[in-house]
């Protein structure tokens, strides 16, 4: 099996390209693929496979809203093996493959997702490294709440950005707070506001339009960075400052993205990397 490896700010994931839908991409395959010493290793698996395909071989139940059948889409998986809705950094990534593979006409296209269709400008790419801006559609704030991190109760608001999030502005917490807590341990929520678990950010509130922010990931555990998640930061962080929309660079483990809030939706920029190609002895993962 045919395999690339990627990262957005070092969010990375195992790329396979599938466009007959040949792969049985099973929680069993995804865990195994994404197994740091066992595997490959990766937080994540990006299938790569037109929407009407994946749809006639009942990978999809039905087109989400806006994806046509002749789209590329984005099959995303997290290490666990379960599936998400959307992976902000996962786009960009994929949007780089695809870019770099000539799979796509120009440098402005769509790429379907769980969560809907995701309009995306490659600003420019080539076989390792490109620059992408991602239009991640509305967020919704749905509440405030709270998540146990490291001992402490963290207040913070649950945003939907296609995937749910508990984004948690500390007031007065210091960078090396930050670096200090655990955020490894999967953090408590209330699992009434999140039926299907949620991802958890913890960070710095805004200064000089600028956070710093780690992440647990539902089904990945502590990532280097989160696309969504730092959407989900950024709708945060300017209602703590009590503004609506702005651009907020946020600086996460494995590097910088800048997201900028706007009154019709929210556009992620930043970096891909694909750092390796290959073939994987299947048979060897023991999935
Ligand atoms: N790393 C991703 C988010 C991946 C999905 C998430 N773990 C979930 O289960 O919702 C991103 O860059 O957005």
């Amino acid at each position: 099996m045919d395999f690339l490896k990627g990262h957005g700010t070092e969010n990375d994931f195992v790329i396979l390209p599938d466009p007959s839908v040949d792969i049985d991409l099973t929680p069993g395959l995804v865990a195994a693929l994404c197994d740091r010493r066992a595997g490959i290793g990766a937080d994540g698996v990006l299938r790569v496979a037109r929407a009407g395909d994946l749809r006639d071989a009942g990978v999809l139940d039905a087109l989400p809203a806006g994806v046509g059948r002749e789209d590329w889409f984005m099959d995303y998986r997290n290490s666990d093996g379960s599936v998400a809705e959307m992976c902000g950094n996962g786009v960009r990534v994929f949007a780089h493959f695809l870019a770099a593979s000539s799979l796509v006409p120009g440098s402005e296209f769509v790429v379907g997702s769980r969560a809907g269709a995701r309009a995306v400008v490659v600003h420019h790419a080539d076989p390792e490294a490109a620059e992408v801006s991602v239009a991640m559609g509305p967020t919704t704030v749905f509440g405030a709440s709270s998540a146990g991190v490291d001992g402490r109760d963290l207040a913070g608001i649950a945003v939907d950005v296609g995937n749910p999030h508990l984004a948690c502005v500390v007031p007065g917490l210091t960078l090396e707070d930050l670096r200090n807590l655990d955020v490894k341990t999967a953090p408590t929520f209330d699992h009434g506001l999140f039926p299907h678990g949620t991802n958890v950010e913890v960070l710095t509130p805004l200064a000089d339009g600028a956070v710093h922010m780690r992440v647990h990931e539902r089904g990945s555990g502590e990532t280097r960075s989160c696309g969504t998640g730092t959407v989900a930061a950024a709708v945060a962080a300017l209602r703590a400052a009590g503004l609506e929309t702005g651009a907020v660079d946020v600086h996460v483990p494995g590097g910088t993205v800048t997201v900028t809030i706007g009154a019709d939706g929210a556009t992620l920029r930043g970096p891909s990397r694909i750092v390796a190609t290959g073939t994987v002895r299947t048979s060897a993962l023991g999935a």
